[in-house]
């Protein structure tokens, strides 16, 4: 029997191996705790310690305990066992890593940063089914971003309304329809009169454009009534669904997940109050960790702002787009998602910020357009084939009147 205190989850000099899971958070101490002690007890209550000292078998706290090793400036870094995490359950690996020391005493603020996840972890989870290649397996982008709009107003649209909006826009040349967050099954939109009607225009416009479509319903909702959206857009011919994973919960969107493979759709993840966790930048779960979760549990498309061009808060979206794209232990790369205040006169910035492999989608900046969605969604996508052709926005305007019209209207601005 050995006693562990605080102290025993403390060892600068222990070097993480490959499986364990590596977590950075950057930390401020209570004015009365050093930066050990505050990191010891992180490491401390986030695996198998509490605040009393206890007498246990060693093995019992070799195995299972996490190590604070490393400390630079207020950051620090944990390595947590394999062996603490169950296979496959998200809410358990978040239960110890941003569970309890969110509200600890022993620091005045705690944010999650950063996590290294080994391939032990990452091979319990399911990862995309499609991720960035729906741009040529579900529709026919090629190599360019995606497009895509969501009606607006965001709720209020009947049915009738919501289509003529959809099929306005994918004529004059989004790949997607998008739903709105907040829009689910309300008695001014029902969710399965609004998919069927929208598959429906859908069929027509690809038939007459000869480009494929598609549209991302929102199935949000309690869990089961959710998998029975799910089935019913695979019974309607739906590509996607889409899903507000932080409201429903990952434990919903590993169902949802699940679900999907049964009928090869892919995810859209709208992120809809991950400020809530990630708007402070000394608390809290940064968008980063919460983009590598989605992307373990397997969302095809996720939001990660728009590099400061847009209406929301400012984040580090290229570097999140680059982890989303690269190497994670084989599961498929995650297309990222650049939304919320983005219209035609920004598009040359964003893709120079972001490259060409996202989803560009914007609402206001479509149906906003003084001559109407029709004329919106095309300068969308002329402002696309500019920035792709290398063309400034401002030449490839004089021969293509919508896009004109777009930068007459809001030039270059970013909202607020
Ligand atoms: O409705 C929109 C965009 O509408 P608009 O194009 O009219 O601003 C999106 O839900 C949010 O912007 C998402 O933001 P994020 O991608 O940051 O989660
Ligand atoms: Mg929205």
């Amino acid at each position: 029997m050995t006693g562990i205190e605080y102290d025993d989850f403390l060892n600068r000099e222990y070097e993480p191996d490959s499986t364990d899971l590596v977590c950075t958070f950057s930390i401020d101490p209570a004015e009365d705790m050093s930066m050990e002690a505050a990191a010891s007890r992180v490491a401390s209550e986030s695996s198998n310690g509490t605040w009393a000292a206890l007498h246990v078998d060693e093995d019992e706290l070799t195995h299972l305990g996490a190590v604070a090793c490393g400390m630079d400036g207020n950051e620090i870094t944990v390595a947590y066992p394999a062996e603490l995490f169950e296979v496959g359950s998200m809410p358990q690996i978040l239960s110890c890593i941003a569970g309890n020391i969110m509200g600890m005493k022993a620091v005045d603020a705690i944010r999650l940063e950063d996590c290294e996840w080994p391939k032990s972890i990452t091979s319990g989870f399911p990862g995309p089914q499609f991720g960035t290649s729906v741009a040529r397996e579900k529709l026919d982008a090629g190599d360019r971003p995606i497009l895509a709009t969501v009606p607006k107003p965001k709720v209020g649209l009947s049915t009738d309304a919501h289509v003529r909006v959809g099929e306005e826009a994918w004529r004059g040349g989004v790949d997607l329809l998008k739903d709105d967050e907040n829009l689910t099954d309300q008695d001014f939109n029902p969710f399965e009169d609004r998919l069927a009607e929208s598959l429906a225009a859908r069929d027509r416009v690809e038939e007459d454009v000869g480009e494929r479509k598609d549209y991302l319903v929102n199935v949000t909702a309690e869990t089961n009534e959710m998998l029975e959206r799910v089935d019913l857009v695979a019974e309607h011919g739906g590509g996607f669904v889409m899903v507000d994973i932080i409201t429903c919960g990952w434990s919903a969107v590993q169902s949802v997940r699940d679900r999907c493979q049964d009928h090869g759709l892919a995810i859209h993840a709208h992120r809809a109050m991950h400020a809530a966790f990630d708007r402070m930048d000394h608390h809290g779960v940064s968008m980063r960790v919460i983009a590598q979760i989605s992307r373990l549990c397997g969302v095809d498309h996720i939001h990660t702002g728009t590099a400061g061009l847009g209406k929301l808060a400012n984040e580090d979206t290229p570097g999140i787009n680059d982890w989303l794209h690269g190497d994670c232990h084989g599961l498929n790369p995650v297309l990222p998602v650049a939304s919320g205040g983005l219209h035609p006169g920004v598009v040359d910035r964003l893709i120079d910020a972001l490259g060409t492999d996202i989803c560009i989608q914007a609402g206001g900046g479509i149906h906003g357009h003084p001559d109407g969605t029709h004329a919106g969604a095309k300068a969308l996508r002329q402002a696309t084939d500019a920035s792709l052709e290398g063309v400034p926005l401002e030449e490839y305007a004089q021969d293509h009147a919508e896009l004109a019209t777009a930068l007459d209207k809001w030039g270059a601005e970013t909202p607020r």
